[in-house]
């Protein structure tokens, strides 16, 4: 299965429900402080959406209401690893994508045999407080060179405009949060998105 090479990132089923008419093919649901039953109820919602608009969905670290919810893709970080059942994952037949930032991470990450890493913040991001300030694209070309087939995600501070610096330098997929969410239109800017990704 391919992945889509735009990757947009919402931390509310709501914004799903705006984007998936867009015609968008891939998304993450990345929700923060929530309790359970919220939690719950917007990933049946997203699951929901998603199949009926022939999106993928993955969500991101909530790796056990993935499973009781059937889904089909779930996100993890490093810290996500250390309390994660991977062989209950697998088990469940999830794909799993996982977050890198060094080569120590790299190497853990491999050994999960990924569906996808991700790299990243590769410029300044604004959404999170993150020990890396930029990894530039040069660090993309040296992932790709290491994970080979594997599809690599750009992840940080990605816009429209850098995007093609990204595909150039390694990248398969660009996902992207603030450039959408925090933009005056939305819609436009995932439209545009779109354009720069077909
Ligand atoms: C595509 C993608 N890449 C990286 C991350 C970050 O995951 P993580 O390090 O676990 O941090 P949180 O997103 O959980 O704060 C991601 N979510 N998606
Ligand atoms: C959630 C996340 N993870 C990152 C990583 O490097 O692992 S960077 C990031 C934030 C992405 O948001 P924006 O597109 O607004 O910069
Ligand atoms: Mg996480």
């Amino acid at each position: 299965m391919t992945l889509d090479r735009f990757y947009p990132i919402f931390d509310d089923v709501r914004w799903l429900e705006r984007m998936a008419p867009l015609g968008i093919k891939l998304v993450q649901l990345r929700i923060k402080d929530q309790p359970e039953p919220e939690l719950r109820d917007q990933i049946a919602k997203a699951k929901t959406i998603c199949q009926n608009s022939g999106i993928t969905l993955i969500v991101n670290d909530y790796w056990k209401l993935a499973m009781d919810l059937d889904c089909d893709w779930i996100h993890l970080g490093q810290e996500d690893l250390d309390v994660a059942d991977m062989a209950a994952i697998r088990r469940a037949g999830l794909r799993i994508g996982i977050s890198t930032h060094d080569r120590d991470e790299l190497d853990r990450a491999l050994g999960h045999d990924p569906d996808y890493v991700a790299l990243g913040p590769i410029y300044p991001t604004k959404l999170k407080k993150m020990k890396w300030h930029q990894q530039g694209l040069e660090k993309l070309s040296e992932w790709k060179g290491l994970i080979g087939d594997i599809p690599l995600v750009a992840i940080g501070g990605m816009s429209v405009e850098r995007a093609p610096g990204a595909f150039e330098a390694g990248a398969d997929i660009v996902s992207a949060v603030t450039d959408i969410t925090w933009h005056d239109s939305p819609e436009d800017r995932v439209r545009a998105w779109l354009d720069a990704t077909r």
